[in-house]
């Protein structure tokens, strides 16, 4: 027997379990604590750090479901060939979705259709669809460029065997010199690139550029009233694989560009509602029973990763109820220690491990393999689509540039098509979150299926990450309003979700509730040091038992997750950037995310996806890799950050001189200790503040200050009269 893939349980599994019962233990012992001294204490401070740590250990305690259970796979795709021939291998159609063409260069999309247009798989069951939710001609244009290209690329691939089938990868890896042939073809890129860049940057494409009729009358769809927020679907078969070949007489796999139809007056349900879109018009075109979903900026790095996936898809075990197989988000270009802690490493190298244990990985957006039936019903309960030609198991008997086949595609696209149908409630990608990737993963395994994670030696894509500070935190904030539309919705993981999946609907709460995590970040943040201001001791004294207990909870979770992180092969320098970030993140966008969700749920304004970019400022690169922290553009998001760093700055050293001629020396320990600890994490805070005039407006200073004052002289009032232990 050939094994076309393994599971083995993570080592460490039994000792987490010790451990989360020995911590629960001291968890109880700490809420007693408080509750036992609630007196004692003004009822601010008593109420927030008793809020603040039931808000800690809620979180931990759901955070514990991924350490019950976790597993590794492998996968054997040499095996692959021994129990099946290429000619049975299933359909496969990719999506490939942009939405803005200046926060993503069409370049880019072009670069990640290409990579996995040149996928090693049979190039008659292989179609690339491109989603442009920009409806830009600019991007448009760059595809019809991409599909000359890609003759001369794909065989060179094949040829040279490249792994990097990106071409920006590839030449920015293997310098042209070397030999003629790749000369030639930089050479090809190079000017593919100048023409669209020319065309990204005077906003039309001229005359010039157009070599055929088919192309002129694709661009005249481009009138005056087009805008990317209303204007008819755009539909254009720039390869098609019956009939396109390459340099070397090969067949090419289909590439197709999609523009649905826009209108002010139909929701876009944002990526959700494009890739509804999509499995549309592919259903129509080639209906392929795997889908796979990439964002602009995820290309391949492997040509084998379809051959992984069928490892499982294939495989009678792993394929029954399987609904998507995941592959982790991986990022190019991350500073040596990874300042923003973009590469999500506790998500993406031991979180997910723990969800594959229960029911699978989560959907992350990208890098999602799907079984397309796992979009219409529950495994026992097929929902059928409004017309034959939209069911998963149809079969495309037509060309697909055949008339009555467009003609049904543009259908299919139009913006009022999804009225009172399944689509979005019941059938394909589910609306109604920002996060639409882990609401539709939820919804999902609520319904019986089960996901696959699968985590190969060598990255099967790369991403972009963020490289300003500003770029992250928009987009954790953009997280933070879907996790909560998701945590109180009708189908929430707390209600629904622990019913119907147990532990994993726990597990998938933590992410969902993921913003309240802003409460003790700004108790601890400002409460003690608060305190340390005027002198008042909050914790526990050094020679008391509890604090004994403040000092293992500490070391414990930091301990715990330190370990974890390095296990899975993050460093020192990585582990406490990513510690960092959240703390910059509970009073920042976590605070922003969960104001801006208050606000839309009253309808004060309205829900919006800030598409995240992916544009490469010199500056700013150069900032990143020296790891210096950038602001990016001001914000009110940084003010309370801002403002805590200050806080804690000044409660330090006036708490030293304090401690150094005041009486209750070892009252304040505790104190000292969280305010210097926030201290040194706020250290590139202080530096963009003080030392470097780049990286932080003089804007800041301003509101700053103003707060700082209102802030102190607030806390006098929070003084009772005569009581001199209190504040
Ligand atoms: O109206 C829209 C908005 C976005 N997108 C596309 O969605 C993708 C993801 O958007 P991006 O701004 O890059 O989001 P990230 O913050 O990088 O994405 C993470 O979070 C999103 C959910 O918030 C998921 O959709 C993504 O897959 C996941 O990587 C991009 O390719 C966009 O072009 C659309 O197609 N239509
Ligand atoms: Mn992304």
């Amino acid at each position: 027997m050939w094994p076309l893939n393994t599971t083995e349980p993570l080592r460490r599994t039994a000792l987490n379990r010790v451990f989360a019962a020995v911590y629960t233990c001291a968890i109880f012992g700490l809420l007693y604590h408080h509750v036992q001294i609630i007196h004692s204490r003004t009822p601010l401070v008593s109420l927030s750090l008793l809020l603040s740590d039931t808000v800690l250990a809620f979180m931990w305690a759901t955070m514990q479901v991924f350490r019950m259970r976790p597993i590794r796979r492998k996968e054997f795709p040499e095996n692959l060939l021994k129990v099946m021939k290429p000619s049975e291998f299933p359909a496969l159609d990719v999506f490939v979705c942009t939405a803005d063409p200046y926060k993503e260069p069409p370049i880019n999309v072009v670069n990640t259709a290409l990579s996995v247009v040149a996928f090693d798989y049979p190039t008659d069951k292989l179609s690339v669809y491109v989603s442009d939710d920009g409806g830009s001609a600019a991007t448009l244009f760059a595809f019809v460029e991409a599909a000359k290209f890609a003759r001369h690329w794909l065989p060179f691939c094949r040829k040279n065997n490249v792994l990097e089938t990106n071409p920006d990868a590839y030449f920015s890896l293997n310098h042209a010199a070397c030999c003629p042939e790749t000369q030639q073809i930089e050479m090809m890129y190079r000017n593919m690139k100048v023409r669209v860049a020319d065309v990204v940057n005077t906003g039309k494409v001229s005359d010039e550029y157009i070599t055929s009729d088919q192309e002129r009358e694709a661009f005249n769809k481009w009138t005056d009233n087009f805008s990317r927020y209303d204007h008819p679907t755009v539909i254009q078969v720039l390869i098609d694989n019956g009939k396109d070949e390459d340099t070397t007489g090969h067949f090419l796999p289909n590439l197709i560009y999609v523009s649905r139809e826009k209108s002010k007056s139909c929701p876009s349900h944002f990526k959700a509602g494009a890739l509804n879109a999509m499995l549309r018009v592919s259903a129509t075109m080639t209906n392929a029973p795997i889908v796979l979903t990439l964002d602009c900026d995820t290309s391949s790095n492997d040509p084998q990763t379809p051959l992984r996936v069928l490892c499982y898809v294939s495989n009678p075990v792993t394929r029954s109820n399987l609904s998507f197989v995941q592959f982790p988000q991986r990022f190019r270009g991350l500073s040596s220690n990874d300042i923003y802690a973009a590469e999500f490493r506790r998500l993406f190298f031991v979180n997910l491990l723990g969800f594959d244990g229960l029911k699978g990985a989560t959907y992350v957006g990208t890098g999602t393999f799907f079984c397309r039936r796992a979009l219409f019903g529950s495994p026992s309960n097929l929902i059928s689509p409004e017309i034959p030609e939209l069911h998963p198991n149809y079969a495309v008997d037509k060309p697909i540039q055949s008339p009555s086949i467009l003609s049904l595609a543009h259908h299919v696209a139009s913006c009022n098509y999804e009225n009172r149908t399944n689509w979005g409630s019941k059938m394909g990608f589910r609306y109604g979150s920002l996060t639409e990737d882990y609401y539709t993963g939820y919804r999902l395994h609520c319904e019986g299926w089960r996901s696959i994670y699968c985590m190969p030696d060598r990255p099967a894509f790369y991403g972009d990450a963020p490289i300003t500070l500003f770029d992250f935190i928009n987009q954790y904030k953009r997280w933070a309003i879907g996790g909560l539309q998701m945590a109180f919705a009708r189908y929430s993981p707390f209600t629904v979700g622990t019913k119907t999946i147990g532990l994993m609907g726990l597990a998938y709460g933590h992410y969902a509730i993921w913003p309240i995590w802003c409460i003790p970040t700004l108790v601890y943040a400002l409460i003690p040091q608060l305190a340390l201001l005027k002198g008042v001791s909050i914790f526990p004294k050094v020679s008391e038992p509890w604090f004994l207990l403040y000092v293992f909870m500490f070391l414990g979770a930091y301990g715990q997750d330190f370990i974890e992180f390095v296990l899975e092969g993050g460093t020192f320098g990585k582990w406490w950037n990513d510690q960092r970030m959240w703390m910059i993140m509970g009073p920042s966008c976590f605070l922003f995310g969960s104001f801006e969700y208050l606000l839309k749920s009253l309808g004060i304004s309205a829900f919006g996806f800030n598409v995240t970019s992916k544009v490469l400022d010199n500056d700013q690169s150069k900032r990143y890799e020296l790891e210096m922290f950038d602001f990016g553009v001001p914000s009110p998001m940084f003010v309370p950050l801002a403002m805590a760093a200050i806080i804690n700055l000044f409660s330090f050293f006036l708490g030293l001189l304090k401690m150094v001629g005041g009486s209750d020396k070892e009252g304040l320990v505790l104190q000292m200790l969280i305010a210097g600890f926030i201290m040194v994490n706020c250290w590139p805070i202080y530096e963009a503040m003080v030392l470097r005039s780049d990286a932080c407006p003089s804007y800041y200073y301003c509101s700053n200050s103003c707060l700082d004052s209102l802030y102190i002289s607030f806390s006098h009032f929070l003084k009772r009269e005569g009581d001199s232990t209190l504040i």
